[in-house]
């Protein structure tokens, strides 16, 4: 998918079974299956003509579904323009049924019988054996021929989905293809972007197959592809007359004396996320350490939860991150329930959440209590943590939104697809590769970015949204080398780029 913005309902995505409903209403709506099917394959022998020469010898492994249907109007398609084709179903023809039954009768080559020795010499190999209506994970026979595939080093045209990953998980159920190319239908699914569906897929290609953006509404869809038109008309703006005060005053809690760089990233990101002040707040032993790096941040002293809490009560200072350095216990759950207590948007990161691991309601209650956003931002160990019946969930999604409901916060489960949920059911994944972040102390950058984008009083869910865009955003354009101290100093470049794509907007 490319980078310029596109429009909010573009990067809606469907799970195979929201995606079933689109096709029924599609139909409702006068549009045939069959025509929708022919519009589907259509799109499939498109990107094989990109990817095989003209006259190439094309392998199309049909499966006995819809799918398999798609695979079958692609081959015709092939062969009618000049390829060579070769067609292996799975099952017999005369158990095919519906529309890609009337594929198949189109069809005027000759059908293999498929299995794991099929001869896989082709210049491309298209997967169409199963799409949204995986039922069940892939064995035997077809799990052989998956692997001899994957090993063959030909390259594959995924139909829909590479056959074995889960289009609501990204899971691989069994054994998967693994796609130069993937062309689905309308929309995205989650197992696209989901990992490790994403690393089977290659190029993604939505194709447009007839079924019109007004069967949308009826789905009521609250899930995305976390991207720049999700949020980029919500990003703060600087004012002309602004002054400082009008970008808000992020205040971030130092660690002991020994542990303060990580808040220092936090704060460092703040800054550069655009707060108009940030400020540190520190235990009398962190000063002398602080103050020797410490530039535009300010440091405020406090001392304990109380002397905390009393600062907060300034109502300027309207967000806090705690968490990064924090250390784990007592002492911490306290602070954070200073934190609480104010009137300011807190993000909850490290080890503020875990230091709730045997009080999580304490932790749930206090954000009850409150009407300003919090936010928690764990990793899959932290989650696990705090959130103990949800961490085997297959559906990254899906525990995401439970989690965010039951705290009350803007859930921000970390990983390679960050996957970022509120309370009220909304949920986008992240999909930029940016494994750089891979390295110590990123996370309390993220953090601190996040209270940054919240202090200019950006709507909560879009504000997580747009900092976990922008943090693999500056880590993509670091590159390799990258440490957490470089992000911070990416941030005016990625801010350019948005600033500039919104005027072109
Ligand atoms: N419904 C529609 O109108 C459209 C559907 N389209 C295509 O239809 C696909 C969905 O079609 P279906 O719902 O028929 O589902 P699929 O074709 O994805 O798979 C269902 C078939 O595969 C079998 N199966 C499932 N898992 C299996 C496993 N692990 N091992 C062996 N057999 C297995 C099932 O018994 C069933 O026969 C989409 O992915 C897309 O490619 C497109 O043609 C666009 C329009
Ligand atoms: N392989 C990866 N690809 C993309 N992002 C990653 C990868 N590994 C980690 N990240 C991101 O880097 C950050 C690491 O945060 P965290 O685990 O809290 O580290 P730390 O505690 O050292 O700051 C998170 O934002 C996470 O999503
Ligand atoms: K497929």
């Amino acid at each position: 998918m490319c980078d310029h913005f596109s429009a909010r309902e573009a990067l809606l995505l469907l799970t195979p079974e929201q995606m079933g409903r689109a096709d029924r209403a599609a139909m409702e709506a006068g549009i045939s299956g069959s025509l929708l099917m022919e519009n589907a394959g259509t799109a499939v022998a498109m990107r094989a003509q990109e990817i095989c020469p003209h006259g190439g010898h094309v392998l199309v492994l049909a499966g006995p579904g819809n799918n398999g249907g798609d695979g079958l109007v692609a081959a015709r398609l092939l062969a009618e323009r000049g390829y060579r084709v070769r067609l292996a179903l799975l099952g017999s023809r005369e158990k095919l049924s519906g529309d890609a039954a009337i594929a198949a009768s189109r069809w005027q080559g000759g059908l293999e019988k498929l299995s794991a020795g099929i001869d896989l010499s082709a210049d491309l190999i298209v997967d169409a054996l199963f799409g949204a209506g995986l039922g069940r994970p892939i064995e035997g026979e077809v799990a052989a021929l998956v692997e001899a595939v994957n090993a063959c080093q030909r390259p594959v045209l995924a139909v829909d989905l590479p056959s074995g990953i889960d289009g609501r998980t990204g899971c691989v159920r069994g054994a998967a293809f693994k796609a130069a190319k993937t062309v689905t239908f309308f929309r995205e699914k989650p197992g696209h972007i989901l990992l490790p569906g994403r690393l089977h897929c290659g190029e993604i290609h939505v194709a447009d197959i007839g079924i019109p953006d007004a069967v949308l509404p009826d789905l009521s869809l609250k899930l995305w592809r976390n991207h720049p038109g999700l949020w980029h008309d919500v990003l703060p703006v600087p004012d002309v007359e602004g002054h400082k005060y009008a970008r808000g005053h992020t205040v971030v809690v130092s660690g002991p004396a020994h542990a303060t760089g990580a808040a220092r990233l936090a704060a460092r990101a703040a800054l550069r996320a655009g707060a108009g002040l940030v400020s540190m707040a520190a235990e009398e032993d962190a000063i002398p350490a602080l103050a020797a790096h410490l530039t535009a941040v300010m440091i405020k002293k406090v001392d304990g939860a109380q002397g905390l809490a009393g600062l907060l009560s300034d109502a300027r200072l309207n967000a806090v991150v705690i968490g990064p350095g924090a250390g784990v216990g007592q002492a911490t759950c306290e602070r954070v329930a200073a934190c609480l207590q104010s009137e300011a948007a807190v993000v909850l990161d490290a080890d503020a959440v875990t230091s709730f691991k045997d009080q999580p309601a304490r932790l749930f209650d206090a954000i009850e209590a409150r009407s300003a956003p919090v936010f928690m931002t764990p990793h899959e160990g932290e989650f696990s943590r705090l959130f103990p019946d949800l961490a085997e969930h297959a559906d990254k999604v899906e525990k995401t939104r439970k989690a965010a409901e039951r705290a009350g916060a803007v859930v921000l489960l970390k990983g390679a697809d960050t996957v970022v949920a509120a309370p009220d059911g909304r949920a986008a994944i992240s999909a930029r590769d940016a494994p750089w972040l891979a390295t110590a102390g990123t996370g309390d950058v993220l953090a601190g970015m996040i209270a940054g984008l919240a202090a200019q009083r950006m709507p909560a869910f879009d504000a997580a949204c747009a900092a976990v865009w922008m943090h693999a955003d500056a880590a993509r354009r670091f590159g390799p080398g990258l440490i957490s101290e470089d992000l911070p100093e990416m941030l005016p470049a990625v801010w350019s780029q948005l600033a500039a794509e919104r005027c072109a907007d």
